[in-house]
């Protein structure tokens, strides 16, 4: 069975500019770029990237695309080379001359005024799921439709749960109990130690719907980031509007990336298998299946080799039931995302 990995995914991939046979070879050799330097990609605006030399969040340095990379996607989170002027000072550009293969990728789902799912953040290591447990109420589709965006793109999800001052998190544990699905829960008037030390070292993304607290938890973490929050109303000192992701350093190493605007995920191009391969064991034993089985059991794929392998003992009833919600929320069933 072929399984489509992330990386065959990637759109910066389908946009390779096709080796015409026949024309000519440019006349302008292309430079190796012996001297270019290394950084992270942790802003992007009209045109312009901000990026982190040695991923060291106090030597930022404005960049552009150099031309040779035409309209290569380059993203939050991007590793990539930079050549010219890399001092920082004002005023000047570096420019972006190589892009690194993609260990992880978000998309964010196509929209009426795009109608293309785009990469928007790279090489994150984590999702991290930001849901309240009231106020608003928590989506569980929502949560689901994040966790196949995680497993299909190759980041670990984390769910954090917040505002615990307003209602418990029993329910919704339960809810996942079936998933090696690491939980944390906050409120605000705590510090959120235990997903700081979930963060440290890495590149996470956080997402959530508008109003769940994501703006409160990242002020917790990144206090010089000073995130526009719900309480801020006063004219001149609003909420932001900035709909791109951003990268904002972790005191001690590490990443958040804060992904305003971006409420839901590019699940289309995601298979069935690319949501199986996330479950080991399941993954396996999937293999077994009929050819284009869509893993869902009866009625719609009766042939499921699933069924069988839960029914023998060999794995729980719980996790093919989280797999299988998984499956639909892919297939468009949930529309809350
Ligand atoms: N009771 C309670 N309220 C909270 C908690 N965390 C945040 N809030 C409140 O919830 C509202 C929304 O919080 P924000 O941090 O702005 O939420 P956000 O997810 O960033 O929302 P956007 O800025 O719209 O993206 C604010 O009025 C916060 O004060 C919490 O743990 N408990
Ligand atoms: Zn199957």
């Amino acid at each position: 069975m072929s399984r489509r990995s992330w990386r065959e995914l990637d759109e910066s991939d389908v946009r390779v500019r096709p080796n015409r046979r026949g024309s000519r070879p440019r006349s302008k050799r292309r430079p190796d770029h012996a001297d270019a330097v290394a950084a992270l990609v942790v802003g992007v605006d009209r045109g312009r990237w901000t990026c982190a030399l040695d991923a060291d969040p106090d030597q930022l340095v404005t960049a552009m695309r150099a031309r040779e990379l035409g309209r290569t996607p380059v993203v939050v989170g991007d590793r990539v080379s930079l050549v010219g002027d890399t001092s920082g000072a004002a005023d000047t550009l570096a420019r972006i001359v190589r892009v690194s293969d993609r260990e992880s990728v978000l998309r964010r789902t196509a929209d009426d005024t795009d109608p293309y799912e785009r990469v928007v953040v790279a090489n994150a290591h984590q999702l991290v799921i930001v849901t309240a447990l009231a106020d608003p109420p928590p989506r569980l589709g929502f949560i689901d439709r994040c966790l196949v965006a995680a497993y299909a793109g190759g980041l670990e999800p984390v769910l954090c749960l917040t505002k615990s001052d307003l209602a418990s998190p029993d329910s919704i544990l339960s809810g996942y109990e079936g998933l090696d699905l690491p939980v944390v829960v906050t409120r605000h008037d705590t510090e959120p130690a235990e997903l700081r030390s979930r963060l440290a070292g890495r590149v996470s993304a956080l997402v959530g719907h508008s109003g769940v607290g994501k703006s409160t938890l990242v002020n917790h973490l990144v206090p010089s980031a000073r995130r526009a929050t719900g309480e801020v109303s006063s004219v001149g000192k609003g909420r932001h509007t900035s709909t791109s992701a951003v990268a904002l350093p972790l005191e001690g190493g590490g990443w958040v990336v804060d992904t305003p605007g971006i409420r839901s995920f590019g699940l289309a191009h995601i298979s069935a298998d690319d949501v199986v391969s996330a479950f080991p064991g399941l993954a396996e034993a999937a293999e077994e299946c009929p050819p284009h089985c869509g893993h869902l059991g009866a009625p719609e794929d009766p042939g499921c080799h699933l069924d069988r392998h839960v029914e023998e003992g060999d794995g729980s009833q719980g996790r093919l039931d989280s797999l299988r919600r998984l499956l639909l929320s892919r297939a468009g069933q949930d529309t809350e995302g």
